[in-house]
């Protein structure tokens, strides 16, 4: 197939990778100065200009920056000139496709939002906007499968999907934690991937409660362990710019000494270890 990544940057680039890995015909367009140096030895072609890069493109993956205004103006150039077989897909971490594709043709256009680094992590979640056809959801799922992805279809657009949702009200309450003198960084850190990390790898949120229930399941848990659960009252962190600072300077503080490409080597490998150890090894 070939495929358009519009925007490489880091989910622009990772995408790329994936695709390329797999024998598509992949056309990188980025205003980013360095592209060359970023694109390095991808086998990818860099197109002059988005037209180029859609121009006879069956797949169109967006990956720019999360600005509405500047999905809006993309989208809209999108649609005018890809192919109309195209699939129209963006990367977007919250913005449902229904708000940048008002007053165009959205039939094409869906989320198809990734956790970093696409090429390893399996997860497409696969957001239509009421316009989508369904003929466009299949062929977006079909496309992502044949990749190694997990694409998880959902119901209806809300902001930030599920899987940002679920890391949002992790993430505000780990920060009420850290704000509070609760734990450090490092600690909270210790705390998940020694627990639910470790744990949700292996049976998601809902199976996971269900097996703590015990023989009587999930039935058991919610109508008698889960009663003191139901009393905490989670914190509300503090977002002003000063307490915000404070945050940013426990979490350098924990991992500033080290090389970002070092972690995200040994993220990557710790993951594709879990994803091997579940019979997912191919999802590279
Ligand atoms: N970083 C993540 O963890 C992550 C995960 C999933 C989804 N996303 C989403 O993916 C998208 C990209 O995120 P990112 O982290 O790769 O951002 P990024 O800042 O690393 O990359 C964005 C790229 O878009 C390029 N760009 C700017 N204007 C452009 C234009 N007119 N045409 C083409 N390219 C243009 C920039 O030069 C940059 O390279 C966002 O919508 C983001 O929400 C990010
Ligand atoms: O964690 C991820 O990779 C995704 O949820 C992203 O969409 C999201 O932007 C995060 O990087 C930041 O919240």
């Amino acid at each position: 197939m070939k495929i358009a990544v519009i925007g490489a940057g880091t989910i622009g680039l990772s995408w790329a990778a994936l695709f390329a890995g797999h024998g598509h015909e992949v056309r990188v367009s980025d205003p980013r100065p360095d592209l060359v140096e970023a694109v390095g030895d991808l086998d990818v072609h860099i197109a002059a200009s988005v037209s180029e890069a859609v121009r006879d493109a069956d797949v169109v993956q967006e990956n720019g920056p999360e600005r509405l205004d500047f999905k809006r103006e993309l989208f809209a150039k999108l649609v005018a000139e890809a192919p109309a077989h195209a699939l129209l897909l963006s990367s977007s971490s919250a913005i449902p496709s229904s708000e940048f594709t008002a007053g165009i043709d959205g039939s094409r256009v869906l989320i198809g939002h990734p956790f970093n680094p696409p090429h390893v992590m399996p997860l497409v979640e696969v957001v239509p906007n009421p316009r989508t056809t369904e003929e466009t959801v299949r062929k977006a799922v079909e496309f992502y499968r044949s990749l190694g992805r997990v694409p998880v279809v959902e119901h209806r657009e809300v902001p930030g999907f599920v899987g940002n949702r679920l890391q949002n009200a992790l993430q505000r309450e780990a920060i009420h934690l850290v704000q509070e003198g609760v734990v450090d960084p490092a600690g909270l850190d210790e705390v998940v991937v020694n627990s639910l990390g470790l744990r949700w790898a292996a049976v998601g949120p809902f199976l996971g409660s269900h097996l703590g229930g015990g023989p009587g399941g999930y039935r058991h848990l919610a109508t008698h362990i889960g009663s003191s659960m139901r009393r905490l009252t989670l914190g509300q962190p503090d977002d002003s710019p000063e307490a915000t600072e404070r945050v940013i300077e426990a979490v350098e503080k924990a991992y500033g000494d080290r090389e970002y490409t070092e972690l995200a080597a040994e993220r990557d490998r710790k993951q594709l270890a879990i994803l091997a150890a579940r019979g997912q090894g191919d999802t590279k």
